[in-house]
């Protein structure tokens, strides 16, 4: 029997941001390997037109929690929704409410956040830090509570090119952040927004540091530990290979290449590409709630979990093998054949942009227009480079992420902790994961079905013969212009012709003379 797996049996858990992708991933898992759990306690916030037992219902009904149901056939009855804004003072919670998570509540995984890149420092700061704070509180007023798991990510401090499994001080105290941003109006938030943020790449990632900060200083007697994980993607092996549910990160990167919208992107092919499956988080996650509950570490100890130092992949390697996956099971309907090119210049990703992806989106809003529909695909694919443009920074540099806690971590588990528990990512086939990772977008976020491949085949075809007869059509145009002008082009011209005829002459005579 895993130590893990018997330690959750009869707690009471709470999770924040369950609604999310990692929090989904973690419930499952909860339920599937400890199904004598007492409850899990999700904060969720309202939602207009669905009331919290739907919310819960249309979780539980995803394809993600199919196993769950079999190991754990009342799991209904073992969530407990409860209303939550972590933007509102107490999280808006009902003084029952509380009170019951004040008293049962056993270990909090925190990961609700704003993973925004772009969100207003006023938001950002509430969710990722002031919320942290708060949760804090609450949590030192929890007579039963073994242990508080705060997710971070492995980029809080992407300012730093070797990041150790410390907390960094950031250089304003998240207290000053806090007040002032209670009595600044917007504007001037706006305008001082770069000189807080520095060399942080972008708000996301400044709070997340000023995040864990307030756990450092907020932390009390409470035994703390924090999860640092890198560009979190699909699923590895559990539930089952490839399940995602939402566009961040790479998976709208390849969304949008599987339809043909994004043909090239500004990246270092040989940066290194730090992603890590969301299953191999959640495991991670188990294993440092139950080893800090009962080890009860002095000091608040910081977990790494990424892929770059143990078994690194990189860019170029992975876009090789996103397009070798849609050769074989394309995503249907694309806009142009998919194509990846990678460029770490600036100049030519200019020209990229411009012949690759805004040129196109502009002759098909001409096309639009002309049969007398709405034209869509420009404002499109600027918002598509918008996005890219934010996720640059990422793929353009490699990070070395010290692993020390983990692997300390992973010695001090049974042979079937480290089994049920697994967290070692030498283990991962990068070709297969990549493989499964598009399948499961084409299946599970685009919710494609599998008996569209031949005809989408048969699309990526004829959207091959297109892009040659266009290319055909403008260099034979291109060609025509310049002869028409230059004399040295028609030199060349009559030279190449001169040089055909003469060997065409030269072959029929030779083939004349055999005869
Ligand atoms: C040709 C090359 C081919 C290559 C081959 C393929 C190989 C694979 C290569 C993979 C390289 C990946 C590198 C990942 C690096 C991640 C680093 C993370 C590091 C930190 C990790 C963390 O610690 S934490 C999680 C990270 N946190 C996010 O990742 C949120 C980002 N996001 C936003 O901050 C907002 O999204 C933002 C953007 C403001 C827009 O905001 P916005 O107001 O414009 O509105 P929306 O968000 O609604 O999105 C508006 C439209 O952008 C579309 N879209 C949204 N996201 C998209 C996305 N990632 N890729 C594409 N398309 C996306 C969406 O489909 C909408 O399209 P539509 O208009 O048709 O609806
Ligand atoms: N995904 C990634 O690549 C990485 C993620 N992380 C970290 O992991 C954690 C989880 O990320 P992920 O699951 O991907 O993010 P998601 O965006 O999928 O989930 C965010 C969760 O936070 C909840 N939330 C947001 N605002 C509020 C609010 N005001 N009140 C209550 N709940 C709120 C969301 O609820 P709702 O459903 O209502 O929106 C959702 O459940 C975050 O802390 C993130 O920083 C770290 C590294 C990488």
């Amino acid at each position: 029997m895993s130590t893990i797996a018997a330690f959750y049996g009869g707690k009471s858990i709470l999770i924040t941001g369950a609604t999310g992708f990692l929090g989904k991933v973690l419930m499952e898992k909860l339920f599937r390997t400890s199904p004598d759990l007492k409850v899990i306690y999700i904060l969720v916030r309202p939602k207009a037109g669905q009331t919290l037992q739907q919310g819960v219902f249309q979780i539980l009904d995803s394809k993600l929690f199919e196993k769950v149901k079999e190991v754990c056939p009342n799991v209904h009855e073992k969530i407990r929704a409860i209303y939550a804004d972590l933007n509102q003072n107490d999280f808006a919670i009902s003084k029952e409410d509380m009170q019951e998570l004040l008293s049962c509540t056993n270990i909090i995984f925190h990961c609700a956040a704003t993973v925004r890149f772009d969100d207003t420092l006023r938001h950002a700061v509430q969710l990722n830090v002031t919320a942290t704070r708060q949760l804090l509180l609450m949590a030192s007023q929890m007579p039963k509570l073994e242990a508080f798991i705060h997710i971070s990510t492995a980029y809080s401090n992407c300012n730093l090119k070797h990041i150790d499994e410390v907390i960094y001080p950031c250089p304003v105290e998240p207290k000053k952040i806090i007040d002032s941003l209670e009595w600044l109006d917007d504007a001037i938030i706006d305008e001082i927004t770069p000189k807080l943020i520095r060399d942080w790449p972008n708000i996301y990632t400044y709070t997340k540091a000023l995040g864990e900060m307030v756990v450092q200083q907020e932390s009390r007697n409470l035994n703390i530990a924090i999860i640092r994980p890198s560009i979190v993607g699909a699923t590895w092996q559990e539930p089952f290979p490839g399940w995602v549910d939402n566009i961040n990160g790479p998976n709208g990167i390849i969304i949008a290449t599987g339809k043909g919208f994004l043909r090239a992107i500004k990246a270092t092919p040989m940066a290194v590409a730090d992603v890590i499956p969301v299953d191999t988080v959640v495991n991670l996650m188990l294993a440092v709630g139950w080893y800090t509950a009962v080890h009860r570490p002095k000091s608040t100890l910081v977990y790494h979990i990424t892929s770059g130092n143990m078994n690194p992949c990189n860019w170029h390697k992975m876009g090789v093998q996103v397009l070798a996956t849609f050769e074989k099971i394309p995503f249907e309907r694309p806009f142009r054949r998919p194509n990846a090119n990678f460029t770490s210049n600036s100049f030519t990703s200019q020209y990229w942009n411009a012949v690759s992806h805004r040129a196109p989106a502009i002759i098909y809003d001409c096309y639009l227009r002309l049969t007398g529909r709405k034209p869509r695909m420009t404002k499109l694919m600027n918002r598509l480079l918008r996005t890219v443009s934010m996720l640059e920074y990422f793929i353009n540099r490699s990070w070395e992420w010290s692993t020390y806690n983990t692997e300390m971590l992973m010695s001090e588990l049974s042979p079937e902790d480290q089994r049920v528990f697994n967290f070692d990512v030498r283990q991962l086939n990068w070709l297969e994961y990549i493989e499964n990772y598009v399948l499961g977008v084409k299946k599970y976020l685009l919710k494609e079905d599998m008996a569209g491949i031949p005809k989408a085949k048969q699309r990526l075809k004829r959207l091959r013969n297109i892009h040659y007869l266009f290319n055909t059509a403008l260099f034979l145009i291109a060609w025509r212009l310049l002869i028409a002008r230059s004399q040295m082009a028609r030199n060349v011209w009559f030279f190449i012709v001169s040089f055909c005829y003469k060997f065409l002459s030269y072959f029929r005579a030779s083939s004349t003379l055999k005869v």
